[in-house]
């Protein structure tokens, strides 16, 4: 694991921005193709700002989700919602590189459909994120992962449904830690001193907790933080 301490929100989302470019460009010269799964709350944000700063072969990039909320498109809960508001209009990426979630259906129907969907564009069931992009609650949640939920211990399926997800909207699909420590990247990018009594629990003091169970086998895992979130490191 990498700690990667800068300044501020602005450092953090440059060091974001060079992370993204690298590991994209190696991905799709290596592989062809680049395979990155968003999160949703402040990582849009920092996303919105960091990606116009990326210099990559966008046509290449296949975008799907670390989480995902069981609400329509356009309801302000939906993360592929406000992807397609925040983020689409300034990225030469095209709606139809994104592995969406079903809408209208029920939340186990919709990690059915989008294990399908996975299985399709990974061109099998071994699901192997270039780079999972991933936040953290002040609850030490990551995705849709929360602290003491039975999920925790899901070691079979690749992708779940949660109907009783603590922080709103309760119905969630979410990739698990079988797919999450399958990939070859995984970023935390987290800002501000409001988690940092949090990442100093799960990075120094080493609690138990969803994000720091976040451990790629064979991959590499990077937590970028800027001053005030390192502030108890
Ligand atoms: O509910 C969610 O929360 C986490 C953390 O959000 P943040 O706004 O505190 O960064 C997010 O990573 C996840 O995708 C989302 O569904």
């Amino acid at each position: 694991m990498t700690t990667i301490k800068v300044n501020d929100e602005q450092e953090l989302i440059n060091k974001l921005a060079s992370y993204i470019e690298k590991i994209s460009n190696d991905s799709i010269y290596n592989r062809g193709k680049f395979y990155v799964g968003l999160s949703g709350g402040s990582v849009v944000k920092y996303l919105k700002e960091s990606l116009p700063k990326v210099d990559t072969e966008w046509s290449e990039w296949v975008l799907a989700f670390c989480d995902e909320r069981v609400v329509p498109e356009d309801n302000e809960d939906s993360t592929f919602g406000t992807y397609k508001k925040e983020l689409l209009p300034n990225i030469p990426l095209k709606e139809s590189q994104f592995v969406t979630i079903k809408q209208g259906v029920t939340a186990k129907e919709a990690a059915d459909d989008y294990t399908a969907k996975l299985t399709k564009a990974f061109g099998g069931d071994d699901f192997k994120f270039d780079l999972l992009l991933l936040g953290m609650g002040p609850d030490g949640h990551t995705c849709s992962l929360f602290p003491g939920h039975p999920l925790l211990e899901e070691k079979d399926l690749k992708v779940a449904f949660i109907t009783d997800s603590p922080k709103p909207p309760p119905e969630r699909i979410t990739l698990t830690y079988p797919t999450i420590n399958n990939a070859r990247n995984c970023i935390f990018a987290i800002s501000g001193s409001g988690k940092a009594d949090m990442i100093k629990r799960i990075l120094k003091d080493k609690e138990d907790l969803p994000a720091g169970r976040v451990k790629p086998g064979a991959g590499a895992l990077y937590w970028i933080l800027d001053e005030g979130a390192a502030t108890h490191l």
